[in-house]
């Protein structure tokens, strides 16, 4: 059989199987794989990417799927001391976040994360589902416990401090990646945030780097953006708030408020648009599209958690729907301004209605947004 005749068999034994899995079961270059496609393709035996199947609108989240413990304080914190607080539970983790906005938002979307075999995950899972994300691909992992982020708020809603019991994300390998890559591969947008451990991260930018797939990364924290590779080609946008963004760029978080520096130097990491969020400041943007500082909202904050999810949940939205990245950034102001009026991490106000009628007062320069 010769080289062409090998993949043809390789694609209808396995319609969705990846260039990178193609090159090394016959044993040459992803490169060379996607030259024989290429040929393939002119000549009409593979009919476009005919072996995507019909998931192909789907926004694919990866990452953190947390039972969310929040106290709120009634007053001002005292340490070491007992303080009267108010406690809510709710679904969390970033990359769950950001998948049950968008379906909010009207776009189908899937979550790719691994749960324990506990009551939590069984809660976790089922709302999520509840709320129109597709959770068929989620692994449920017997022995191990759910993730779980227990936060204390202060009185106005800003975080004080929080705890992030995650061990079992350890167990998201990169085998785990490749035995679900498919359902990836099919997707039309890839969102990861760093709950991933960084082989599988690695891993994850070098197959959509290879697979010419979107890929958006949520950096979480700066501890956590620190399992990136130094090498981010392959990243299409990234989200640090300033603190992650000065990890990424190599310099002491506080020591410059230089956003452009700053960026230009997670761009020079290969990442082709870089959003800053800075919280009251709004966001910084620069890359592929130029440079510019989106000032933010104003808000009446009730509660500071999810809003950056929002935010990225809302540049996605704007991306699947074809409008630049620049214009995108107003669906991410307004998801995160929507979201910071709500106790909520993810606001269930949060529709598509409710976001263009957001973004409509906002073009006609109305100060008086609620
Ligand atoms: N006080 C505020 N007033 C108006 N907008 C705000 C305020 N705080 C946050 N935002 C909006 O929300 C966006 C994301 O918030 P922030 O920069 O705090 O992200 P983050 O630190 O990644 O959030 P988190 O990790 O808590 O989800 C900001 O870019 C801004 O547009
Ligand atoms: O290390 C982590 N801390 C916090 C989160 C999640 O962030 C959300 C708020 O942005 C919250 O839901 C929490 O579970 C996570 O996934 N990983």
């Amino acid at each position: 059989m010769d080289r062409e005749q090998q993949i043809l068999a390789l694609i209808r034994q396995n319609p969705f199987i990846s260039q990178h899995e193609m090159a090394s079961i016959i044993g040459i270059s992803r490169s060379a794989v996607a030259g024989y496609i290429a040929a393939l393709t002119k000549k009409g035996t593979i009919r476009g990417r005919a072996y995507v199947t019909s998931d192909e609108n789907t926004v694919m989240c990866i990452g953190g799927a947390n039972l969310d413990s929040k106290a709120t304080s009634k007053q001002a914190i005292r340490l070491a001391s007992s303080n009267p607080v108010r406690v809510t539970e709710s679904c969390g983790g970033v990359a769950r976040n950001i998948a049950e906005t968008l379906a909010g938002l009207a776009c189908q979307t899937a979550l790719l994360t691994v749960v324990g075999d506990d009551k939590a995950g069984q809660w976790v899972l089922e709302e999520t589902r509840k709320r129109g994300v597709d959770v068929s691909q989620a692994i449920v992992l017997q022995g191990e416990n759910t993730g779980t982020y227990t936060a204390l708020l202060d009185a106005t809603g800003e975080m004080f401090l929080a705890f992030a019991n995650m061990d079992i994300y350890d167990k998201c390998t990169p085998a785990l990646l490749r035995d679900k890559w498919p359902h990836v591969a099919s997707a039309k947008l890839v969102i990861a945030d760093t709950n991933l451990p960084a082989e599988t991260l690695g891993e994850l930018i070098d197959r959509c780097r290879e697979e010419s797939l979107p890929l958006f990364i949520d950096p979480v924290s700066s501890e956590k953006a620190k399992k990136l590779p130094q090498e981010l080609r392959g990243v299409t946008a990234i989200f640090p708030n300033l603190e992650e963004a000065c990890q990424l760029a190599g310099i002491t978080p506080g020591s410059s408020n230089d956003y452009s520096m700053i960026a230009g130097a997670i761009r020079e990491r290969g990442v082709r648009h870089v959003f800053i969020t800075l919280g009251s400041q709004g966001v910084m943007y620069a890359g592929e599209e130029g440079e510019r500082l989106f000032k933010p909202i104003p808000t009446k904050v009730v509660e500071v958690t999810g809003a950056g999810d929002a935010f990225v949940a809302g540049i996605a939205y704007g991306v699947m729907r074809q409008s630049t990245y620049m214009d995108s950034c107003n669906y991410g102001l307004a998801a995160s301004h929507i979201t910071l009026q709500t106790d909520q991490s993810v606001a269930s106000e949060l529709t598509e209605d409710r976001l263009q009628q957001t973004l409509l007062h906002l073009t006609k320069g109305d100060e008086s947004l609620s």
